[in-house]
């Protein structure tokens, strides 16, 4: 690894500087062998291992968030090695990842618009594996009175093109006040309300077709409770 304040320097050119602070994106974060591997472990995993939900399913590792703390489980290797490489990168304030949900979408399919709430330090970093996707930000609805009625499609703001084998972090107000969420569709139209389009590689006005995209999202659960052995006890 780099001296800590090279990664700082080569982070901070990574900032999607047009979109509110703070967007780090990171294309190639891993290569095409590890990106092969991930999914290879991804689909090893236990059948049971899979939560369905509309337009996606889903594994969670590490444990459950929970208000009074999340009963820590140990997260295999395959997953524990990003934990630690991303968290060296300082996107968790020195704390190390300790959970990770991976998302399976097959094409066509998202995830409706929401917040990552407070049970977690307000830091997302997410891997693409597979294929790209859009991820698109919303304003929250606010609480004042509005002559213009809130629908979602008013309270779009842009976009963050994806590609497979990147990295994303989001954190500060990207975090804590705007929604994200991805569009159950099939092809992604690039317009200029696509705020990463030259640092993903892509070009205005082209069109992208989705396929199947596994997202590893990795994050800091800083409330957990450490009973798991004594539960074990006899
Ligand atoms: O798949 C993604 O990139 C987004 C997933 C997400 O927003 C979440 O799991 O909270
Ligand atoms: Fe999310």
């Amino acid at each position: 690894m780099d001296h800590p304040t090279c990664i700082l320097e080569q982070l901070k050119q990574l900032v999607v500087k047009t979109a509110p602070q703070t967007v780090f994106y990171i294309p190639d974060f891993i290569s095409e062998e590890e990106e092969s591997y991930l999914l290879q472990q991804v689909y090893k995993s236990p059948k049971t291992k899979w939560t369905y939900l509309s337009g996606r399913r889903l594994q969670n590792w590490g444990g459950s968030p929970h208000p009074r703390g999340m009963l820590a489980e140990t997260i295999p290797d395959w997953l524990q090695t990003y934990c630690e490489k991303i968290s060296s990168l300082g996107a968790f304030s020195g704390k190390t990842a300790n959970h990770v949900l991976v998302n399976e979408y097959k094409q066509g399919e998202g995830i409706m618009p929401h917040e990552d709430g407070p049970l977690y330090h307000p830091t997302v970093t997410t891997v693409s594996l597979g294929s790209h996707t859009l991820l698109d930000f919303y304003r929250p609805v606010s609480s004042l009175e509005d002559e213009a009625p809130q629908t979602e499609e008013n309270r779009f703001l842009f976009s963050l093109l994806l590609q497979p084998r990147s990295l994303l972090i989001l954190q500060d107000e990207m975090y804590q006040h705007l929604l994200h969420g991805i569009q159950s569709c099939s092809q992604d139209n690039l317009t200029d309300q696509v705020l990463n389009l030259s640092a993903a590689g892509a070009q205005l006005g082209e069109t992208l077709t989705r396929g199947t995209r596994v997202s590893l999202t990795i994050r800091h659960v800083p409330k957990v409770i450490k009973t798991k052995l004594m539960l074990g006890r006899k």
